[in-house]
């Protein structure tokens, strides 16, 4: 994936300006929290230099009734802000997360054989929070932060220009020094979600893969490749956490400097009476108020970095090519009969590595034509294919006569149904599982698929009927079972063309006379392609084509193929994994 800096000016324009009357009425209120944050310090002054030396009660009434009121004002915006804001900030958050969802799952199969789906999952949940510190309360904390620097300064060197400079030397030195190190931490964080990222993509597949580890006593191993990601997590702190802590302690020594000038400057001139014990007092408070903000600005600033850092990664995944170019896809196929054709059809998965040379068939509306062949001579792909999951890289694949390439992509697998072998079923009940493709269908469709497939069979044993929980707190199902969920599925969806990989297992003799019924079921009327495994189901094809190294070896009928004594034959009577 290219590198690719969103910059801040980017951000501002996608994130922060749709956004500008929400961000607009925080910088208000900050500003006023700010304003208010001004009147205990100066009303401290006044109480020193009046209240106290003069003893002045009347003042003080209106001192301390000014300051409640400031108190209670920052109270208030402080309440407002995080009300208004954060808030404001998760929303954008789900509605950012819901869009980058849409485009993963826009993107092309080609993408998800590439990229793991831990991964995937991070981009789509932790990446987008950074607009939390966009929108939210880290910008505005900035901005005030920036604003009480400024007013401070101010009224520090109405006070003493002398020891304002004083102070403000080591001040400026730090925040040189910051600006340093945002500029080390920030590809630090970049790599951080990346390293986060695989190493959550990782642990994903080892636990879904559980049996295989266990099974082949692999757990070590594992142990060993997730020790590695987290060392490299941690390295990874290390390396910001050294920057942050350089950050820190120069901050303290600095600070220390303009405290320890303070004192010095400050008792010399109260001695010499050139300053008030008030404005002492007033210098010190602001001074405090001005600092805090400027160290705080070190922290909202990592964390800009990071928000920054992970709309960056947002961004190029948002950037990348949807596989429906609805330009070019023009042609809408309401309702189709189902006829496919290949003409000259070559395809590879990386350049130069051609794996279908020159494919050419037929299909006739509702034939099933069988797949077979050895282990990688491109079954699965000429079944991609026709799928559309793959684009050929040369040749032509029409569907009732239009180029598939010109087909729009949802208008054509409206009309496409797939059971793969491994099927994937989620946690619900059978009958969400089973309406998943058609959530919509009437009850009498969903019991004729229920009973096309055979599944109530077996629901009809449990309790909850097709309500039972399957899945990882419901009941396990046998792998026979769980293909006729699936084929239950194709039913409902009632495709025109059906994409069919047999599953390889062997299941007992029940079992697979069940699922055979259920497969005669679903084939009829339907453009099917089937990746075979089974004898019986090649012999029933009304076309076989045997592929061998990404050629058509054989094409014919089961009948044809023994008489003419070839590949098939051999294949056929040497019972080799066809
Ligand atoms: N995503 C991919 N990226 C790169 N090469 C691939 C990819 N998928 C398959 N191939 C290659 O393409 C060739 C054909 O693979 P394909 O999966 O179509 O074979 P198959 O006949 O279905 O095999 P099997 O019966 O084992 O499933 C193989 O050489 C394989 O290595």
């Amino acid at each position: 994936m290219a590198e690719k800096k969103v910059s801040i000016l980017n951000a501002f324009k996608t994130i922060i300006w749709p956004k500008r009357t929400i961000v607009f009425v925080g910088l208000l209120l900050i500003a006023i929290s700010k304003a208010a944050s001004f009147v205990t310090p100066i009303a401290s002054r006044y109480l020193i230099d009046d209240v106290i030396v003069k003893k002045d009660i009347n003042m003080l009434k209106y001192l301390v009734a000014g300051v409640m009121l400031a108190i209670f004002v920052q109270a208030v915006t402080s309440f407002l802000l995080t009300r208004i804001l954060s808030v404001q900030a998760q929303y954008l958050i789900s509605e950012l997360r819901a869009q980058v969802q849409k485009k993963v799952l826009s993107l092309p199969i080609r993408f998800f054989d590439n990229t793991k789906s831990g991964a995937l999952v991070s981009r789509i949940m932790s990446d987008v929070e950074g607009v939390r510190n966009l929108i939210g309360t880290g910008l505005v904390q900035l901005v005030g932060g920036i604003i009480t620097a400024v007013v401070s300064l101010i009224l520090l060197l109405d006070i003493s220009v002398f020891m304002t400079l004083f102070t403000f030397i080591p001040l400026i030195i730090f925040s040189i020094i910051a600006l340093k190190a945002f500029k080390i931490i920030r590809p630090i964080f970049r790599n951080r979600g990346k390293i986060n990222a695989e190493v959550k993509g990782r642990l994903t597949e080892t636990l879904g893969g559980i049996r295989v580890i266990k099974g082949f006593n692999a757990e070590q191993q594992e142990q060993h490749v997730f020790e590695l990601g987290v060392d490299r997590l941690y390295q990874n702190v290390k390396k910001s956490l050294t920057t942050t802590a350089f950050m820190t302690s120069s901050s303290i020594f600095l600070l220390g400097i303009a405290t320890t000038s303070v004192m010095g400057f400050g008792g010399y001139n109260i001695i010499e009476g050139t300053l008030t014990v008030g404005q002492f007092v007033e210098f010190t408070v602001l001074l405090g108020l001005m600092i805090a903000p400027i160290v705080q600005m070190s922290n909202i600033g990592s964390q800009l970095t990071e928000a920054l850092a992970g709309l960056d990664r947002t961004e190029e995944l948002m950037n990348m090519v949807a596989e429906s170019n609805e330009e070019e896809r023009t042609i809408t196929l309401d309702s189709i009969v189902g006829r496919m054709r290949f003409s000259d059809v070559s395809f590879s998965y990386e350049e130069d590595k051609e794996v279908l040379h020159h494919i050419s068939f037929d299909v006739k509306p509702g034939e099933v034509i069988a797949l077979v062949g050895s282990s990688g001579s491109g079954k699965s792909t000429i079944a991609g294919l026709a799928a559309s999951f793959l684009n050929p890289n040369s040749g032509v694949i029409t569907i009732d006569g239009q180029d598939m390439s010109k087909v729009n992509l949802n208008s054509f697998r409206q009309h496409l149904g797939v059971v793969l072998q491994d099927d994937f079923l989620f946690e619900g009940t059978i009958r969400e599982n089973i309406l998943f493709p058609r959530p919509d269908a009437t009850e009498d469709k969903l019991l004729q698929a229920v009973k096309a497939a055979y599944v109530d069979e077996f629901t009809s044993r449990f309790d909850d009927g097709l309500d039972t929980l399957i899945g990882e707190r419901g009941v396990k199902l046998s792998g026979g079972q769980r293909q006729r969920i699936a084929i239950a599925r194709a039913v409902l969806a009632d495709p025109k063309i059906l994409i069919l990989d047999e599953a390889t297992s062997s299941l007992d003799t029940e079992s697979e006379a069940l699922i055979q019924k259920s497969l005669a079921e679903l084939t009829k009327g339907r453009t099917t392609f089937v990746i075979a495994h089974r004898l019986s189901t090649i012999r029933k094809a009304d076309q076989i084509l045997v592929i061998e190294n990404g050629k058509i070896a054989e094409q014919g009928t089961h009948d044809e193929l023994i008489a003419a004594e070839g590949r098939y034959y051999n294949l056929f009577t040497y019972q080799a994994r066809i």
